[in-house]
């Protein structure tokens, strides 16, 4: 496939743009410059749709983690157009990004990021509390519950395991529900239950909440919880895959060992 279309998906129908969550239009990013420049995103464009989970995979360096910290507004881009919903990420100044973050996306983390200090409550509405917003009781309830952690509710992140810290995590995420949620490697500390757990976790949230997430993982297994999964290579999108199983990740994976595959 090209990398021009705003699609993740070129065996069904292109969505258009009110279906997108987010969207990148032939983003680029370079790192260096001289013999330490590299091209960390070659003028890529994808389409996140809405409702979805889409799972980002490529070998070590091919940009994942570059294509999601520009589409989240984490980092810049050197040419192109990043948007979240309708609005242009490139024309907000840092006050209104930070404010669009905050109100409209969500993040999760390889690395948890929990306050210590603070329950695993006061985690979860932590975001809605700094930006003075009152949870919707309804629907934390509804986050708490599906995460499970309700007898967990008043413990600190130090009295709970790896995978319910990450839950916490999960059900921070969600709490305001944001718009998007970007999963960087979300289950890279976890044990493979729990990660299976926090994976089921985010499937369902998708499906049965309405929710739209994308994540960036190694893992072929993680990645079938997907409904579509993107394929970096070099910088560029070189495939896509609707459906994914396990299996048929790896094959695609292993691809990108042979040399030149991955660098179209
Ligand atoms: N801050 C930076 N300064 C210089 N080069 C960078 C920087 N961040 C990333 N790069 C380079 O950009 C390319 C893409 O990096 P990125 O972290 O997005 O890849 P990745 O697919 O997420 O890798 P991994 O799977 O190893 O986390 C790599 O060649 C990397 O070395």
């Amino acid at each position: 496939m090209t990398n021009t279309a705003p699609t993740i998906d070129d065996g069904h129908t292109v969505p258009g743009a009110g279906d997108l969550a987010a969207r990148a239009l032939a983003v680029s990013k370079v790192y260096g410059s001289g013999d330490a420049r590299v091209t960390a995103l070659g003028e890529v464009s994808i389409g996140i749709p809405r409702g979805r989970f889409t799972a980002i995979m490529g070998p070590s360096g091919s940009g994942k983690s570059t294509l999601m910290h520009c589409m989240a507004g984490l980092d810049s881009i050197d040419a192109g157009q990043v948007f979240i919903g309708d609005v242009e990420l490139n024309r907000l100044d840092d006050k209104r990004l930070t404010r669009l973050r905050r109100d409209r996306v969500g993040f999760i983390f390889q690395a948890f990021n929990l306050v210590p200090t603070l329950t695993a409550l006061e985690n979860i509405t932590l975001p809605m509390d700094i930006a003075g917003r009152k949870a919707d009781k309804a629907w934390l309830d509804r986050v708490i519950d599906t995460v499970g952690l309700r007898p967990r509710l008043g413990h600190r992140p130090s009295q709970l395991s790896g995978g319910q810290q990450q839950r916490v995590a999960c059900a921070r995420a969600l709490a305001s529900r944001p718009e998007i949620i970007f999963a960087d490697e979300p289950t890279g500390n976890l044990d493979s239950r729990s990660g299976a757990e926090v994976l089921g976790f985010l499937r369902d949230s998708v499906r049965e909440m309405g929710r739209t997430i994308v994540m960036v993982t190694h893992d072929p297994a993680a990645a079938a919880y997907a409904d579509e999964v993107v394929f970096l290579g070099d910088g560029r999108i070189v495939d896509t895959m609707a459906a994914p199983t396990a299996e048929k990740v790896l094959e695609r994976m292993k691809g990108f060992d042979l040399p030149g595959v991955g660098s179209a």
